[in-house]
């Protein structure tokens, strides 16, 4: 049996939701979903795989959780750096980058030349809230990302494909397959095209929550803040 999808504008209700009559706070949900983001991380990318890990970070809550992740990686022995081209003046944003420069993770500005030596990448550009073409000074780096060798984990969706219909039919973005994807709750539908190692993250929904939204919330071992399934969602 696959997990059940959660589509964009449930996600977005779900998320709202949370952070009202659930009582959580942005932050929470946030360090949450990048803790599971590392521990993903971990378990497809040993230390021994090289330590290097370039988290390139979007205007949104997904590019929040890149930074979160990045901060627990760094504690984890890797030496993280930041792609992170639009700022957000948000204060919770600016807390966590100032989490990560107290630690001298490198903010870098030139993507294609930190690609080059880097050992893994995290994409945390876009998330369920992505739709239509990708804007600048998005395009580049999507197809630096479909382009590398370098294995690449993405944080709730390959950035660039649609929530619901997944990767673009040509052009930017539709050859871009990353090898890991982490989602976030409860997998998007976008998951029957994907083909690599599949996590479900994000250990904080109640039983009740879950039976609204109409999705299963998956079976967490011990500490681990992330489960692994099957490409398209499929219980192992
Ligand atoms: N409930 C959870 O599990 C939680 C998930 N989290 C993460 O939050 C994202 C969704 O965050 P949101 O801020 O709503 O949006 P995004 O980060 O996906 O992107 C919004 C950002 O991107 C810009 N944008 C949208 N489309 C385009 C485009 N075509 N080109 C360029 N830019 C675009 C838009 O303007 C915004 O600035 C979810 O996926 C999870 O990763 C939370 O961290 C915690 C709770
Ligand atoms: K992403």
């Amino acid at each position: 049996m696959a997990l059940k999808t959660l589509g964009a504008k449930a996600a977005a209700a779900l998320d709202q939701e949370l952070m009202s009559t659930c009582a959580f706070s942005i932050d929470q949900l946030m360090e949450l979903a990048g803790l599971s983001v590392s521990q993903a991380v971990f378990r497809v990318h040993p230390l021994e795989k090289g330590p290097r890990i370039l988290v390139a970070c979007g205007p949104g809550n997904n590019g929040g959780d890149g930074l979160v992740a990045a901060r627990h990686l760094f504690h984890y022995g890797y030496s993280p750096t930041i792609f992170y081209p639009k700022r957000s003046k948000n204060e919770l944003y600016q807390r966590l980058a100032k989490q990560l420069e107290d630690l001298r993770v490198p903010f870098v500005d030139d993507f294609r030349t930190a690609l080059d030596s880097t050992d893994h990448v995290v994409d945390a550009i876009f998330g369920f809230s992505f739709s239509g073409e990708v804007r600048e000074p998005f395009p580049a780096v999507i197809q630096a990302l479909a382009d590398t060798k370098v294995p690449v984990t993405s944080v709730d969706a390959p950035s660039s494909w649609d929530i619901e219909n997944g990767p673009p039919n040509s052009g930017l973005g539709s050859n871009f397959m990353p090898a890991t994807l982490v989602s976030l709750t409860a997998p998007k539908p976008l998951v029957k095209h994907f083909t690599g190692r599949h996590f479900v993250g994000g250990r904080f929904v109640s039983p009740m929550i879950a039976k609204k939204y109409d999705f299963e919330v998956p079976e967490y071992e011990g500490l681990d803040q992330v489960v692994e399934v099957a490409a398209d969602g499929h219980r192992l």
